[in-house]
């Protein structure tokens, strides 16, 4: 069959156009899945755009560090820190506002160099300090950094600053305490000097004078001992506090430790302001102060250097004005002293005898001389003392009171008296092996050796070396010695004591002694300071005190030796006293190891010559009607060189007195047919310088009141009697007639 042409062209262009739309719907298709791809893309880029965002914002919310934006200078943005750090009660407070108002201009140098062009670079610098202000006008000081930025399209700077308030407040709060005294909240040693320095430069430029002051309160120890620490410390800061009223806001008030204060009193300084400053502070801490309840005075020594007279660097001024504080010291306390270059040349001197010590103590340069101590009633040598010398090869033989002070201070000591110790035993040994008649040495013990635990170790060890009989050494301690620390001074002698070591209280009635604390001491002896031995026969005070020296010696069991005994007449009038021993020169200088050997080997006495002359003119009369009270007043007395009369009634007493130089008359109270009272009254009447001493059981004033008011009785002793109390009332009787 054959198709019509017509159909077969129309049906191939149906064909065609049906591909044709086809195609086109395909194409169609095609696109719009690309626009909705495109869509989608869109719509995840913005809730990706979004969500960034919100993540940022969050971000920069929540910053602890202040972030705010100025553009054109004013500010565009802020986030809650930056409104916080700022004061600001709502953010529009500040938006809007010039962004210089927050930054004083003080700090504007320093901000423009903190911001940089981007933010690497701004995060590869460390940030800048400096201070923001707040709304209120008041400072903080921040940590900050700036970069350039777009923000909302536009060149923008974006600030941010980290709050270090808290920060600085501690170093500030760690500096202060490693510049200043947390006691007193005065500057300290290295503030001290680190203004002196700035002030030495700033009055070297401008040709001015400074001064330094050092104030060292007088017998501060004794406030922290007797009333303790906190006491101690109140004092301190009231201190600090008068101080700083004595001088003007520009100078310096330091505290150096302890109760050393120094003050830097800056120009203008005229001549006379630093005397005039430290007669204001003597007199402003001279005023009594309240402590532990009770009023106490307080006084400062104070020693000045002036610059540029005294020296150009702090730590010299400093130096100076503490050597001339100790120089105030030594010349009583209470005082005011200028540097001088004679103090520096004295403290030269003292530094060279120090290292000329330590030398002698290497070169074995020590020597010790002995000096020979008697009893007064065998006259026999019962002890030596140890004396020490220095036999420098440059200054000859030197006197320990040149260098003991010394060696005391600059702790040599202890060694010193170990080389004393060891050389005395080593003495005794080499004496003993020769067969001499040896008798203990006596060594002289500073406080610091006394207060070293090991001390009695190192007797004991010491002595068993030298195979020495422990009561061969004795030990003379200082009142002051045994007062540092009373109690385990104590038990430090029953240690020495339960050894068989002799011990004696040195140089007695110098120091303070507390005598509560003397009883307690086991020591063997009192020795009386020379210095009152030495006025013992012109001055009634001196004589008065070696007589209740020896008493209170032998009312405590104790010996009494008086030291510095150079005359016939001190020698007399302390054996009537009943002194037990003495060292002086009037029977021998220390001398050198040989002689004392010789000395001990010829078993050399004193002659007691001169006192026997003496005694017999002591005349002493006892009457009472018992013969065997008077046959043991007899024996008592025997041994002691009185010239002694008897008598047992009154008619024979009479007849004693008329017959004789009677200087003491003893009597019982009760007398038969009379009182002894009544023969007192009596024979004051006729021979007034007797001295009159009553026996008796009653001693209440109802019996005695009368007699010794109008000087019929001298002195009564309790019946019965003690022999020691009995022979020191009648040596002071004789003292007392003598001195009439
Ligand atoms: N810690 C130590 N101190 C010691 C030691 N050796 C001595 N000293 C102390 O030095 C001070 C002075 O001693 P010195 O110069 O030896 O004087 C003594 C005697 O020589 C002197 N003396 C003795 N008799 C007389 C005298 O009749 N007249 C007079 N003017 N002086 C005399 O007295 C001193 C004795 O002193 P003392 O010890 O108090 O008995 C002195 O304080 C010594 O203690 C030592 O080794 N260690």
């Amino acid at each position: 069959m054959i198709e019509p042409v017509v159909s077969t062209v129309a049906s191939r262009s149906l064909i065609r156009e049906r591909s044709a739309r086809k195609e086109a719907e395909t194409l169609l298709e095609q696109k719009s899945r690309e626009l909705y791809d495109i869509n989608l893309n869109l719509r995840q880029l913005n809730a990706h755009l979004e969500e960034s965002e919100t993540r940022y914002r969050t971000l920069v919310e929540l910053m602890p560090d202040a972030i705010w934006i100025h553009c054109d200078g004013r500010i565009v943005f802020m986030n809650p820190a930056a409104q916080r750090l700022f004061g600001a009660t709502s953010p529009e407070q500040l938006l809007g506002t010039e962004a210089l108002e927050r930054v004083p201009e003080a700090y504007r140098a320093q901000m423009e160099q903190g911001i940089f062009n981007d933010l690497a670079a701004a995060q590869s610098q460390p940030r800048c300090a400096l201070r923001v202000a707040r709304v209120d006008g008041s400072l903080v000081d921040v940590e900050f950094f700036g970069c350039a930025i777009r923000f909302n399209d536009a060149a923008s700077v974006m600030n941010v600053a980290h709050d270090i308030t808290e920060r600085r407040q501690h170093e500030m709060a760690m500096e202060h305490q490693a510049t200043h005294d947390l006691l007193t909240g005065l500057p300290n040693r290295a503030l001290f000097l680190d203004r002196l320095t700035h002030a030495i430069r700033r009055a070297e430029r401008h040709n001015e004078r400074l001064a330094v002051m050092f104030v060292d309160l007088d017998k501060f120890k004794s406030i922290n001992d007797t009333l303790g620490h906190a006491a101690g410390d109140d004092l301190l800061r009231m201190v600090a506090g008068h101080l700083k009223q004595c001088v003007r806001l520009s100078d310096t008030v330091a505290r150096l430790g302890g109760d050393e204060f120094v003050l830097l009193l800056d120009n203008p300084l005229g001549d006379t302001m630093p005397a005039m400053i430290a007669e204001r502070i003597s007199m402003r801490l001279g005023q009594p102060v309240i402590l532990g309840g009770q009023e106490h005075v307080i006084t400062g020594s104070i020693g000045i250097s002036i610059f540029p007279e005294d020296g150009t660097r702090a730590e010299s001024l400093l130096r100076q004005a503490d050597i001339a504080m100790y120089r105030a010291k030594e010349g009583g306390r209470n005082s005011f002293q200028f540097f001088t270059q004679e103090m520096q040349n004295r403290l030269d001197a003292r530094v060279a005898l120090e290292q000329g010590l330590h030398r002698a103590l290497q070169r074995d340069e020590f020597v010790l001389h002995y000096q020979p101590q008697v009893n007064l009633r065998s006259g026999r040598i019962v002890g030596m003392e140890a004396l020490l010398r220095w036999q420098s090869p440059e200054l000859g033989l030197v006197p320990p009171l040149q260098f003991i002070p010394v060696a005391e201070e600059s702790n040599l000591i202890n060694a010193i008296g170990k080389w004393v110790l060891e050389k005395a035993c080593a003495t005794l040994r080499a004496w003993l092996d020769a067969g001499v008649p040896v008798v203990p040495i006596a060594v002289n013990v500073a406080a610091s050796q006394f207060s070293d635990d090991d001390m009695d170790q190192l007797l004991r060890d010491t002595l068993a070396r030298y195979r020495l009989d422990p009561g061969l050494l004795e030990l003379e301690l200082t009142e002051s010695l045994s007062m540092e620390d009373p109690e385990a001074s104590i038990e430090l002698m029953h240690r020495l004591k339960a050894t068989g070591i002799g011990m004696s209280i040195d140089d007695f009635g110098t120091g303070y002694s507390n005598l509560s604390y003397l009883k307690r001491f086991p020591v063997d002896k009192l020795k009386i300071d020379q210095s009152f031995t030495r006025g013992l026969t012109s001055d009634p005070e001196d004589r008065s005190i070696v007589t209740a020296v020896i008493r209170m010696a032998h009312s405590l069991g104790l010996r009494a030796i008086a030291e510095g005994v150079e005359t016939e007449g001190q020698l007399r009038l302390l054996a009537a006293e009943g002194c037990d021993e003495i060292q002086g020169y009037y029977f021998s200088r220390p001398l050198p190891e040989q002689a004392m050997l010789a000395m001990l080997a010829r078993d050399m006495g004193m002659d007691l010559a001169p006192l026997t002359r003496t005694v017999q003119r002591r005349t002493v009369l006892l009457v009472d009607d018992e013969p065997q009270v008077l046959s043991t007043f007899r024996k008592l007395l025997g041994g002691h060189g009185y010239d002694v009369l008897t008598a047992h009634g009154l008619a024979e007493a009479y007849e004693l007195l008329a017959g004789n130089d009677v200087g003491v008359v003893i009597s019982d109270q009760e007398l038969v047919g009379h009182t002894g009272i009544d023969f007192f009254h009596r024979i004051k009447r006729m021979y007034p310088r007797t001295v009159r001493v009553l026996l008796t059981a009653d001693t209440t004033p109802a019996n005695l009141g009368d007699a010794i008011n109008k000087g019929a009785v001298f002195k009564f002793v309790e019946k019965p009697w003690r022999d020691e109390a009995l022979l020191a009332v009648l040596a002071s009787g004789f003292a007392h007639h003598e001195r009439f």
